[in-house]
């Protein structure tokens, strides 16, 4: 077996390079079931806690609020500079296309410009609508990549591609811009190991969403086992897995106080850690356990599914 990884020289400020020489800082903090009410005080107390990457989503209905959140947080700091904080959203399925996806970010351009000025990062939320609707919003967003008078998008990505998604994109002859990453459901019951071995190959960083797995797995009898023989919560055990792969990862909470402890399973200075038989116990490569999206994994989404 190749030797697992146990340690890297990760902190809660630590950035990853993208392939095209931007930095993402590798903690982001979800706004997934975040309500729009509150959005903006959690994105406030995130960022107040260290937080420096939120990821967000016109499908989740409180983009606007937690750009707001982003931009009262930088009046109130000055010291912190709008491009030390990274600012993700995500065209829906229903606006797949090329007119629609110009609409929509003209949508997310009327929630955000006048807040945060710019967005870092705009992905393709998932792979499911059909070919040409794909290939069509890349090419709207690889446009907004240029300084643009209706927003100006730093960074383009995709979200729950599959490897047949990216090779289609990969053919196409309109395509000009690689997406930065591929965010997708990982945790050690679905480490995607093939796909990952895929966006290693083609310098495509790898977002880790639900690294809680949504909560689904925290009676899980080995990983309560775990957490009582290490003396590290399961969730720092979780998310220091996620670390130690090399993803981005992005953790949700809407309890205030779980957001400096999410924060906590980076150190301050030095490495994350875990120890040998915890990320031994933890490897799962054949494991594929998809619990979003209705437990149909996107990644394997072919046309005319539903
Ligand atoms: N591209 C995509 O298709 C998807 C993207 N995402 C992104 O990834 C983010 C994170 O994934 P998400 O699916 O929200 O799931 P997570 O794996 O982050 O789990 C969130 C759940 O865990 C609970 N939780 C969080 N921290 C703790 C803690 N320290 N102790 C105990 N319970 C805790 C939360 O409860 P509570 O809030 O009550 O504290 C919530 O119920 C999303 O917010 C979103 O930004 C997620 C899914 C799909
Ligand atoms: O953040 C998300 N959580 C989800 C759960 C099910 C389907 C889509 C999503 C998201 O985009």
């Amino acid at each position: 077996m190749t030797k697992l990884t146990t340690s890297a020289q990760l902190t809660k400020t630590s950035k990853a390079k993208l392939n095209n020489g931007k930095e993402i800082p590798v903690a982001g903090y979800g706004v997934y079931l975040v309500t729009k009410e509150t959005a903006n005080e959690l994105v406030y107390q995130a960022l107040k806690d260290g937080y420096r990457h939120v990821d967000s989503a016109v499908g989740y209905g409180n983009e606007k609020e937690a750009a707001e959140g982003v931009a009262r947080f930088l009046k109130d700091h000055p010291e912190v500079k709008r491009e030390d904080i990274w600012f993700t959203t995500k065209i829906p399925n229903q606006s797949h296309g090329y007119e629609k996806t110009k609409k929509q970010v003209e949508a997310i351009a009327d929630d955000v410009k006048a807040s945060i000025g710019y967005v870092d990062l705009v992905l393709i939320h998932s792979p499911k609508s059909d070919k040409e609707r794909r290939l069509e919003t890349w090419k709207a967003l690889q446009e907004y990549t240029q300084d643009n008078d209706t927003l100006w998008i730093k960074s383009i990505g995709v979200s729950n591609y599959g490897v047949a998604h990216l090779e289609e994109l990969f053919a196409w002859d309109g395509y000009k811009v690689k997406p930065v990453v591929n965010q997708l459901e990982l945790h050690p019951w679905l480490p995607r190991t093939e796909l990952i071995q895929y966006l290693t190959k083609h310098e495509i960083l790898a977002e880790a969403y639900s690294p809680l797995t949504q909560g689904d797995k925290f009676n899980d009898p080995e990983l309560l086992e775990l957490e009582k023989k290490s003396g590290i919560s399961k969730t720092d055990i979780l998310l220091r897995w996620s670390y130690l792969q090399g993803f981005i990862v992005l953790a949700k909470t809407s309890t205030p106080s779980r957001i400096i402890q999410n924060l906590n399973a980076l150190p301050d200075s030095g490495s994350v850690e875990l120890p040998d038989y915890v990320v031994e116990a933890l490897h799962k490569p054949d494991s594929a356990d998809v619990i979003t999206w209705g437990h149909k994994d996107p990644t394997l989404y072919k046309d005319g599914d539903n």
